[in-house]
């Protein structure tokens, strides 16, 4: 069974709510469906505005779309219980771009990663850091980090917190919204290996959302487009996306053909 199913999901954003009516903007998603089987990664490419961080909400649990269904584990995300939601919670989570709204000033890393903990483990304060350390360690940082507050981070170790945090309840998918996009190419090139080494390790899934083809087909298992709301192209086998007749995708797919010589005749 594929870990997420979404099935024919339309969304439209609310505008205004005037009186009793609640006015809503077009769709930004329309009749989208797609997959995401367990421990694999899919990158959801597009242009600016298709839909792609929305798409991300929706998947996490975070805007019910008018239409459609999202299924995880078989369990129709937007139809379940109190206790069926707080198992969601922990079994989803996310990375988003900015590494440094993403986290409270104020709090030490050991606060920051410790905070999922907190909310959903009963360990001690000993077993608790002892976690973080590890988890920090896990992420490429040292446990001595922990005290550390984000201003004493640089972008790429501040987005290693932001994973620890996120991988540290053992979720089962994560939604990396643009997560590495931010980050000079090395920096990128570094958080991509630890995020295929966290996938293979855990056997998690990524939604990984980019504008950055070379990105995505460096990490993804599967592979689809947005525009304007619609997936235009979904290859759960990302080899088949080289052989897209879509003219977008023919153009995304000319700018990794470019720098990979093995792929120039396709
Ligand atoms: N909270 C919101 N309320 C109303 N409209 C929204 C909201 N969030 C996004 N939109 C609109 O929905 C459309 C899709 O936005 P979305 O952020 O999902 O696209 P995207 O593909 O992720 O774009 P980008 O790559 O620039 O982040 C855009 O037209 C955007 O203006």
């Amino acid at each position: 069974m594929s870990l997420l199913q979404v099935k024919d999901v339309t969304h439209a954003y609310a505008s205004s709510t005037l009186f009793w009516q609640s006015k809503r903007h077009a769709p930004v998603l329309s009749g989208v469906s797609l997959t995401i089987e367990p421990g694999k990664c899919l990158g959801l490419l597009g242009t600016s505005g298709a839909g792609k961080s929305t798409l991300g909400k929706v998947i996490l649990g975070l805007e019910k779309p008018q239409k459609g269904q999202v299924l995880f584990q078989g369990m129709n995300l937007y139809d379940t219980d109190a206790s069926a939601r707080r198992r969601l919670r922990r079994d989803l989570q996310v990375v988003f771009q900015d590494c440094y709204s993403s986290v409270n000033p104020r709090m030490t890393a050991e606060q920051i990663i410790g905070e999922p903990l907190q909310n959903y483990e009963s360990l001690s304060s000993k077993e608790q850091k002892r976690t973080v350390g590890e988890l920090l360690e896990r992420v490429g940082l040292n446990a001595d980090d922990m005290t550390k507050h984000p201003h004493q981070f640089s972008g790429g170790q501040l987005q290693r917190i932001n994973i620890a945090r996120a991988i540290a309840l053992k979720p089962k998918l994560i939604v990396l919204d643009e997560a590495v996009s931010s980050l000079d190419m090395v920096t990128q090139s570094h958080i991509l290996a630890l995020l295929s080494d966290l996938k293979s390790t855990y056997g998690l899934s990524y939604l990984f959302i980019t504008h950055d083809i070379k990105a995505a087909y460096s990490i993804s298992d599967a592979l689809a487009v947005m525009e304007k709301g619609e997936v235009v192209e979904f290859c759960e086998d990302k080899a088949q996306f080289l052989q897209s007749p879509h003219p977008g995708v023919r153009n995304l797919v000319q700018s990794i053909l470019s720098e990979h010589p093995r792929y120039r005749s396709l």
